[in-house]
């Protein structure tokens, strides 16, 4: 019985291919073949990996075991932060977010992973997640990696040791003249404003703190500002490339073989708007600086982070040549604006929207002796306010600039996490610094409540106490990275982002404007957040 039936199943089969071939069922034929052969590549190429996958006992959304498109959509729309803390919610500590790539929340593991001993320096390398932070030079069609970007820790290594030294803590203070003539810029503009409406109508505070920091940076870099404040928009449509390109290099993150197909593309460049311009800027401020150093004028200004690199150039010829001065302004220019202006948009944010935390900066300023006549506040000062201090770190942990995961590869030998799952060589495991920082264990129940008083001794705690908690929290926070990774420019943040702080409480009053909308917090590549209408008052 069952013989004929596949005989006749056969001649059925036959049947239809010979009909096939007058052109009568041949549609029907075909697409039951396309369809068997897509559901056998799709089964191989999707299922079968996943259930031979050491990783498949970690629990995650079902989509995200077998395709990186998962991750892909959620991080295009701008808020994986809020997804990814959903899914440790649900899931626990441990999270498979793709099908080699596993999110994890353990603070203790920072340092491992990150690798802040000597030991353990670069054994957990970076992956294919920075790749795409590159730029493909238009001319050369090379791609130019930068001190973030780079993936390979022996070049990174190499290229780093010979800037690394002029941004610690006290090179820095070598260019807060520079960041002082832009904080006056920024307060002399604010001033136009204020006079200019009376105070009454809303200014978008935001986009003058992102016009403040990419001034900075050109300043402390080129000394010069590169004219946003002093405009007052985004002139030359770089910021608005900057934001796309961010937004662009977020959505490669999760599969980043697709740059080589959008961005990276040899034959035909597909998109994003690339950071083309900043190369142009960059290579127009060095060209300008050899032909200054070659006239018979003494330099009358402080040393920028160009003549830093261009000494680099002498000192290091080996490894600094012409490219790799413009890789390292590049570094300065993607990395260290956007970032630093996130914070200080969180803070302000955060300040205004509780009543009275505005004012209590500005009295706890009074209170050490900084006053309206200090302004621009140097760093020195800013930094010995406590309270300044705990909404400087409370913004950083309730809003990190980056709030993506930081991406390593598993070493050699592979990793048991200590929920007992196993990690074999090359998993991708990624910290959120956004996770970490609502981790309840560190933080206590009230992770989601903005709290400046978390960072200072609490009423009734001893000295030992409060210093055991502050550790504590410090080795949770990734706001900057940790490691041999570890943000280069963290220290030329900070003093922005205190300088800037201090002198607008000691100006301004900073209220939400009348009928002002709730702000759009944007996570891509970096954070960004839209809309901080206030209504700014002067004080002094
Ligand atoms: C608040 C502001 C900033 C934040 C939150 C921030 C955050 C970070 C983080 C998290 C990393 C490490 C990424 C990783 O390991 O996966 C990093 C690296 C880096 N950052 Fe920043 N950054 C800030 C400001 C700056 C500034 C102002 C500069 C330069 C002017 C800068 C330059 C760099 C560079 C060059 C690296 C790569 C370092 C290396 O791999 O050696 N950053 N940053």
């Amino acid at each position: 019985m069952s013989s004929k039936m596949t005989v006749r199943g056969l001649d059925d089969w036959t049947f239809m291919v010979s009909t096939s071939i007058n052109g009568t069922s041949v549609s029907l034929t075909a697409n039951l073949l396309v369809i068997a052969t897509l559901v056998l590549t799709l089964l191989g190429y999707f299922v079968v990996p996943h259930l031979l996958s050491p990783l498949r006992s970690i629990p995650g959304p079902f989509l995200a075991r077998y395709t990186n498109l998962y991750r892909l959509y959620h991080t295009t729309r701008g808020s994986f932060h809020l997804r990814i803390t959903r899914l440790h919610k649900t899931y626990g500590p441990v999270v498979r977010i793709g099908p080699n790539t596993v999110d994890i929340d353990y603070p203790e593991l920072i340092k491992l992973v990150f690798g802040t001993t000597t030991k353990q320096k670069a054994e957990w390398k970076k992956t294919g997640f920075y790749l795409s932070s590159s730029t493909r030079v238009k001319e050369t069609g090379e791609i130019m990696y930068n001190l973030f970007s780079q993936i390979d820790p022996e070049l990174h290594a190499k290229w780093k040791r010979p800037v690394a030294k002029y941004y610690s803590a006290a090179a820095v203070a070598g260019v807060e003249s520079k960041m002082d003539e832009v904080v006056d810029m920024l307060c002399h503009e604010l001033d136009k404003k204020v006079s200019g409406n009376d105070g009454q109508g809303g200014i978008d505070l935001g986009k003058w703190i992102v016009y403040y920091t990419w001034d900075v940076i050109g300043n402390v870099t080129f000394s010069q500002p590169l004219g946003y404040l002093r405009e007052g928009k985004d002139f030359d449509g770089t910021l608005l490339t900057a934001d796309k390109t961010l937004d662009y290099f977020a959505f490669i993150t999760s599969i980043p073989w697709l740059d080589y197909v959008f961005d990276k593309n040899r034959i035909m460049r597909i998109g994003p708007p690339s950071f083309n311009h900043i190369v142009g800027l960059s290579v127009w401020h060095i060209m300008k600086r050899f032909q200054e150093d070659q006239g018979t004028e003494q330099k009358s200004r402080d040393a920028d982070y160009l003549d830093m690199f261009l000494e680099a150039r002498q000192k290091w010829p080996e490894v600094v040549d012409d490219a790799m001065v413009v890789r390292y302004t590049l570094s300065n220019m993607i990395a260290g604006a956007d970032t630093t202006s996130s914070i200080i948009k969180t803070a302000i944010y955060y300040s205004m929207m509780a009543e009275g935390r505005w004012k209590k900066l500005r009295e706890e300023l009074e209170k050490a002796g900084i006053n309206g006549e200090k302004c621009p506040v140097s760093y020195r000062d800013a930094r010995s306010v406590p309270y300044l201090e705990g909404l400087v770190r409370e913004s950083m942990r309730i809003l990190p600039g980056i709030a993506l995961g930081l991406e390593r590869h598993v070493p050699k030998g592979g990793f048991t996490l200590p929920s007992g799952h196993y990690l074999p060589e090359g998993t991708a495991v990624a910290m959120n610094p956004y996770v970490l920082s609502r981790n309840k264990q560190i933080w206590g129940e009230n992770v989601d409540e903005f709290k400046p008083e978390r960072w200072l001794r609490a009423g009734g705690e001893n000295e030992t106490r409060y210093q055991e908690r502050l550790q504590m929290m410090n080795s949770a926070d990734l706001t900057f990275g940790a490691g041999s990774r570890m943000c280069l420019g963290k220290n030329l943040a900070l003093m922005q982002i205190y300088k800037g702080l201090a002198t607008l409480a000691l100006l301004y009053n900073v209220e939400p404007a009348d009928g002002a909308k709730e702000w759009k917090v944007i996570n891509s590549f970096f954070v960004r957040q839209e809309g901080l209408e206030v209504r700014l008052t002067k004080r002094v």
